[in-house]
């Protein structure tokens, strides 16, 4: 049986307001749940009502033991027993005056009266007999035995003659009855569970306390429906002769007249539940509707679904479905437009005013706007910023929504794997809703809104298909003026919106969805960067948010260094800004307790703040051990430094590689190798330590995975600084692709290494020679205190890298003696 029209029926006939408030479980599902069923019970007596399972009732209590109980419980596992009394007693009442059968109860609400006293929203779950009382002071406590639901099999004609007795006679009584809603028909009707029928109709009987019991107290089923049926049938008979004496007295109702009395009925009832009547619902949303600048096809829809929800039973759960169907397309904007600002000069100024540094890509970002505003139509690429996470990409979205004075919304794409989160369901599945576009344009009130599509990158595909196809037609000027949500049914035009999306790394966009994407990258920021957007942006936005004025507090520049260099280690400032959140919320803290506290942070004061520090701002380990080598690497979080680390054990020639690294990086290795192994003597290695030493190479940081084949010059230097025992350039850092000839290749993400290699105290960089106008490109300010050595060959590498001198406490080979006839075999490569 649908929940909803179960709590709602049962609700209207206890009269409890507030049934939205009140999570019920379905009646089948409260009876055959088995957890959490206590051998000890808590019992609260009921003085005229017999709680059978599945079913709502509301319980006041007056006695102040009683009402702790109920508290405690309501507290803890929000279990009760409930039993009903005997007889009534004036004091308490014993063991004696309770019957030995009731049922577990489970509390769905409480609510505390004003005058103290409190009633509580139980719903029945199994029945129980009790085996002996535990405690009889401050209230009873009982071991209990429970009673599973037994019914006979349903499939058995009897059985199904029986049930469809059952429901028959309950439609008699409705009729027989004006009071009862008419829904409740329709609500036994949809009783699929023969237990819970026997439960709800014997708890609905109208007969005394004992003989309720009684049906409570007989624990197969079948046997019960059959009490029932008698008792009903007994009722039937009384209802009918009241009916005769009644029709007989007063003048004949006529059937319209019935219908209309019962109307107010609902009326009432729904009025007591804060509920409108659904012509007036209709009508409110009619108007709503006619104001809507939608296209025939969605009036025509809209409408349609009005009617039908004219024609619908308020209770059924049909009703609800059309209703906030109906809703939804109101509450979407339809063709409701913002005016732009393209003042270019302003737009610039709350760019520059929101964002330090940043200069391209604001200029970017300007040149877009200008774009735009020529075209006049909205078809120009939409934007992708990319770059490390807390760099401003997300809130560089919201300054140009700012700018252009258009509202703003964020959706957020990370772990989206489910097309219908992008399309939403269809209306007739149960709980469906419209997707996260049409969600997020309801919030954003307009259909031209800045729309953000953050981390892009994150989007997965799996067997509920896939939501980038779906991102395709949203992003595609062609096709989004008819965009099709599943739930809403007729077209919506998204071509007005100014999509941006952001990414952290553009290797997991799929193609078409990058090409579709105009990408602005946004790099990381210098040590300088960080201490201004602190100052200007981060602190009097922390400062703010704790409720402390800028004139009470100041955080000096090199406290704010101290900040950056000890206690993070990211390309954007994220983590800054958190670090920055902590310094005053401590001092805040200081100022509620009437404490002494700095005016001026100082660096002095960081640590006793924050704690030690977190990293060591100098990473760079030196250059005493052979085969350690320093180099740059690029993820999607920001560069990064990597040491490669190269050893040699005695052996047969093998090769081992560890640190989680993946196959082009693997393959890295092995060209690097064959190349030493085929310039052996150039380079001055001893061919025999090939055959005789196995080599394993490692890269730190095990459990983080590593590929690309930047690495290739860092291996090929660390395995020779190996082999020859030399000492390695101190503070030197280099990346860059190789070949089974020794050529170097460019490699990408170079501001972000040349920022990670600053943080970490490197002072030479070598690189390929295109990379040069990447460097140039990077800007000075990003590399001074950095000197570049631009290579074509790997010999260029190790003639910078490898010093002459012998590393401390070198390897001594043991190698066999050299055989004159033996040639070099420069080809002899050993594949793992
Ligand atoms: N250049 C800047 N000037 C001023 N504030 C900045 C700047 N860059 C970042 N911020 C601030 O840093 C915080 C983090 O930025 P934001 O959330 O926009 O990062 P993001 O690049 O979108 O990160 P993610 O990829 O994790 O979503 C914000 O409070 C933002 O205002």
């Amino acid at each position: 049986m649908n929940r909803d029209t179960f709590s709602k029926l049962v609700m209207a006939r206890q009269d409890v307001e507030n049934v939205e408030m009140i999570e019920i479980a379905s009646p089948e599902e409260v009876m055959e749940n088995e957890d959490n069923l206590p051998s000890d019970l808590a019992l609260l007596s009921l003085r005229n009502t017999v709680l059978f399972p599945g079913i709502v009732i509301p319980v006041t209590v007056t006695r102040q033991k009683f009402i702790k109980m109920v508290k405690k419980a309501y507290r803890t596992d929000r279990t009760v027993g409930v039993v009903a009394q005997v007889r009534h007693t004036p004091n308490e009442p014993t063991p004696e005056d309770l019957f030995k059968v009731g049922t577990i109860a489970h509390i769905l609400k409480m609510i505390v009266l004003p005058d103290g006293n409190v009633t509580v929203i139980i719903q029945g779950r199994r029945r129980f007999e009790v085996l002996e009382y535990t405690q009889t002071d401050p209230h009873l406590m009982a071991n209990v035995k429970y009673i599973p639901e037994s019914f006979p099999n349903v499939r058995k004609k009897e059985t199904k003659a029986l049930l469809q007795s059952l429901k028959e006679a309950a439609y008699k009584i409705l009729n027989l009855n004006p009071d009862i809603p008419r829904d409740a028909q329709m609500a036994i009707s949809n009783i699929d569970s023969p237990s819970f029928l026997t439960h709800f109709l014997s708890s609905n009987l109208n007969i005394e306390i004992s003989e309720k019991q009684l049906l409570l107290e007989t624990f197969d089923g079948g046997e019960q429906a059959h009490k029932l049926l008698e008792h009903m049938m007994k009722e039937i008979q009384v209802l009918e002769i009241k009916r005769d004496i009644q029709s007989k007295a007063s003048i004949d109702i006529d059937q319209q007249q019935k219908e209309y009395y019962l109307r107010q009925q609902i009326k009432v009832l729904q009025e007591e539940l804060g509920m409108e009547s659904p012509d007036q619902e209709v009508e409110k949303l009619r108007a709503k509707g006619s104001k809507k600048k939608w296209t025939k096809e969605a009036n025509d829809h809209f409408n349609k679904e009005l009617n039908k929800i004219l024609r619908m039973n308020s209770m059924s759960p049909e009703y609800g479905v059309s209703l906030n169907y109906a809703e939804t397309m109101v509450d979407l904007p339809w063709n409701e437009y913002t005016k732009d600002n393209f003042d270019l000069k302003r737009a610039k100024k709350i760019l520059d005013a929101d964002h330090s540094g940043l200069e391209k890509v604001k200029e970017r970002i300007i040149e877009y706007l200008a774009v735009l505003k020529l075209r006049n139509d909205m078809k120009a690429p939409i934007l992708c910023l990319y770059g490390p996470p807390g760099v401003g990409k997300t809130s560089l979205g919201k300054s140009i929504a700012k700018a252009l004075g258009r509202n703003y919304v964020r959706m957020a794409l990370g772990g989206l794997h489910d097309e219908a989160e992008i399309r939403g369901h269809r209306k007739t599945y149960i709980g469906a809703m419209p997707g996260k576009l049409i969600v997020n344009l309801q919030k954003a009130k307009s259909s031209n809104p800045v729309f953000v599509l953050d981390e892009i990158d994150k989007v997965n595909r799996d067997q509920r298909g896939d939501p980038s196809s779906a991102l395709l037609e949203v992003l595609d000027p062609e096709q989004n003026n008819a965009f099709k949500d599943n739930y809403l049914e007729v077209d919506y035009d998204l071509s007005k919106v100014l999509f941006i999306a952001t990414a952290n790394s553009l290797d997991t966009v799929q193609g078409p969805l990058r090409d579709r994407m105009e990408i602005i990258e946004i790099s990381g920021y210098t040590v300088e960067e960080k201490i201004e957007i602190a100052r200007k942006h981060l602190v009097p936005k922390q400062l703010e948010q704790h409720g402390i004025k800028a004139k009470d507090l100041k955080i000096d520049d090199k406290a704010i260094q101290k900040v950056i260099e000890g206690y993070t280690r990211e390309s954007g400032v994220r983590r800054l800004e958190q670090q920055i959140g902590s310094l005053i919320r401590k001092i805040a803290k200081s100022v509620a307790m009437n404490e002494e506290y700095p005016k001026t942070v100082k660096p002095e004061h960081v640590e006793k703040m924050l704690g030690g520090v977190i990293f060591d701002r100098d990473l760079y380990e030196g250059n005493d051990v052979p085969g350690v080598v320093t180099g740059l690497a690029w993820t999607s979080v920001g560069g990064d430094i990597l040491f490669i680390e190269s050893s040699l054990s005695r052996g047969k020639g093998q090769i081992t590689l560890s640190g989680q690294l993946g196959d082009v990086m693997k393959e890295s290795a092995i060209t690097a190798l064959s190349y030493l192994k085929s310039h052996a003597d150039s380079i001055g290695i001893d061919y025999r330590i090939f055959q005789n030493y196995d080599l394993h190479v490692h890269v730190p940081q095990g459990a983080v995975p590593k590929d690309g084949p930047s690495a290739g010059i860092t291996m090929l230097t660390s395995m020779a600084s190996m082999f020859t025992q030399r000492k390695i350039k101190p503070n030197t850092a280099m990346t860059g692709e190789i070949t089974l000839r020794g050529k170097v290749l460019p490699v990408g993400g170079i501001k972000e290494k040349i920022l990670a290699a600053k943080r970490a105290g490197i002072k030479d960089i070598i690189m390929c020679y295109k990379n040069r106008k990447d460097v140039e490109e990077v800007g000075e300010a990003y590399t001074i205190g950095l000197t570049f050595h631009y290579v074509d060959y790997v010999e260029e590498v190790l003639e910078i890298a490898l010093l002459n001198e012998k590393v401390n406490n070198p390897l001594h080979f043991i190698l066999p003696e050299e055989k004159k006839e033996t040639p070099v075999t420069p080809l002899d490569v050993v594949v793992v």
